[in-house]
């Protein structure tokens, strides 16, 4: 359980921060205690919890959806009626509603044509500019096509503020809830209020836009909101407003992250880059700036492997929270009700037992499917990642574009990695990036 209060705080961030040996948390805890059945009784961020560990356990968390009900820290930033908040049949209906519109084949032809003109622009200003700091540049091109496919916003000042806002609210999930001028949390509200500002002016916007020419937008904010319930009642245009914020929120980081490592592993892996290049020569086009479509990424399997791994390794979101809504019983063991249950999805990629060499980058690993249970990079359950095929999609014609064009490599090989807010190389991947 650790120290009286902070509990085992403090050994996370021994391990996460100082050490940066990430995983030697959990397996601090397997040499201690055993195995078991992959439940540890902790004290850590805040609360009594139960830390869960492997793949049988943390499915049991996952999937027992009315036993566990999630908790964010400061839920209002992102969004009181948002999906990632909402529960029962409100999440049901939202939920289904925000798959349709941005994870399925269809939905993905449309965000393969939107996204595919930024990207293919984004290398080429890469190539002329030499030398680039691959987390920022990834981060620009993804919020830049966030912008585009969810509300039809177009790259100038306005999306430089809102960029400006989403760095200044996302600290606020992290920071102590002290809201008073100075503090983290107190600007991560403001950030908020004027997200909620901007968001609400584009919806009006819109609905001018359809009085005066009714039609489909086609964007994902004008899909929300024209969903319904069962008794023909509409999203307010508060829940609108909230559900696009946390959609940005929870797409923005995760996706550039993802980006940032592909270019990271592939600087480190001449022959996987060799066999992604060849595959892509084959299927590549002369016409129409060599876009690509759904079609041609379905045959794109050497690719899809590479992409797999990296979203593994990227660990983007090592853990997730959830409380028991009552006493559970899991193995022999008792989950208290109104504890927090501390899903650490990392561990599970990470384990030996899992994955052979696990730190190591090998696409071919993919050759044949994971052990059942053991990829929970997107959660699991009913609150599964919404955007998991949105992200798979990006970094497939990244890699696809890259490949064919462009040579780069790591400015500091020997750079560490820190491993909070998220893993990263501790200069953001800089590189340097030119055309073949
Ligand atoms: C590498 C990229 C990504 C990773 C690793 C990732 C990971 C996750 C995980 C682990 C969850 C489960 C949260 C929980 O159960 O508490 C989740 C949920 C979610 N993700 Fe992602 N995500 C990624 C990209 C995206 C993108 C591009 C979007 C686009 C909007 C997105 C939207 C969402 C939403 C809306 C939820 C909440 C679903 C719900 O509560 O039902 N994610 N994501």
């Amino acid at each position: 359980m650790g120290l009286p209060f902070i509990g085992e705080t403090l050994t996370f961030l021994w391990y996460f921060k100082i050490l940066r040996r990430p995983d030697d948390f959990i397996k601090s805890k397997k040499q201690k205690y055993g195995e078991g059945v992959g439940l540890y009784r902790s004290h850590i961020f805040g609360y009594p919890s139960i830390i869960t560990c492997l793949p049988e356990s943390n499915k049991f968390v996952l999937q027992s959806a009315s036993d566990f009900h999630i908790r964010w820290p400061a839920p209002e930033l992102f969004g009181l009626t948002s999906l990632v908040n909402v529960e029962g049949k409100k999440h049901t209906r939202l939920k289904s509603y925000v798959v349709n519109a941005i994870n399925h084949p269809k939905a993905l032809r449309r965000v393969a044509q939107i996204v595919q003109p930024r990207i293919v622009s984004s290398l080429r200003s890469w190539a002329n500019k030499g030398k680039i700091n691959g987390l920022l540049e990834s981060k620009k091109m993804t919020f830049e096509n966030i912008c585009m496919m969810f509300a039809s916003m177009e790259p100038g000042p306005l999306l430089d503020e809102i960029d400006k806002c989403f760095a200044g609210l996302v600290p606020g999930f992290r920071a102590y809830p002290l809201d008073f001028p100075g503090t983290a949390f107190h600007h991560a509200r403001r950030c908020r209020w004027r997200l909620n500002a901007v968001f609400r002016e584009e919806l009006e916007k819109k609905k001018q836009q359809k009085e005066s020419s009714p039609g489909e937008i086609g964007d994902l904010m004008d899909g929300l909101m024209q969903i319904k319930d069962e008794g023909g009642k509409q999203l307010t245009d508060d829940e609108v407003v909230d559900n696009i914020v946390s959609f940005v929120i929870a797409g923005y980081s995760s996706t550039s992250y993802a980006l940032m490592w592909a270019l990271y592993h592939l600087s480190n892996s001449p022959e996987v880059l060799r066999k992604l290049r060849e595959e892509n020569t084959a299927i590549s086009k002369e016409e129409k700036d060599g876009f690509i479509t759904m079609d041609d990424i379905s045959q794109l399997k050497y690719t899809a492997k590479v992409v797999e791994e990296t979203i593994r390794m990227a660990n983007v979101a090592p853990t997730l929270f959830r409380v028991a809504n009552r006493d559970i019983e899991y193995g022999g063991y008792t989950i208290p009700k109104g504890w927090q249950v501390v899903i650490w999805l990392r561990h599970i990629h990470t384990d030996p037992k899992n994955y052979d060499h696990p730190l190591s980058f090998i696409p071919e690993r993919w050759d044949k499917p994971a052990k059942p249970g053991t990829f929970q990079v997107f959660g699991g359950g009913h609150r599964i990642c919404a955007g998991n095929m949105l992200v798979r999609v990006q970094l497939t014609i990244l890699l696809h574009h890259l490949s064919l064009g462009y040579k780069w490599g790591l400015t500091n090989p020997g750079a560490k990695i820190k491993y909070l807010p998220h893993p990263c190389p501790e200069d953001e991947a800089a590189l340097s990036f030119s055309t073949l």
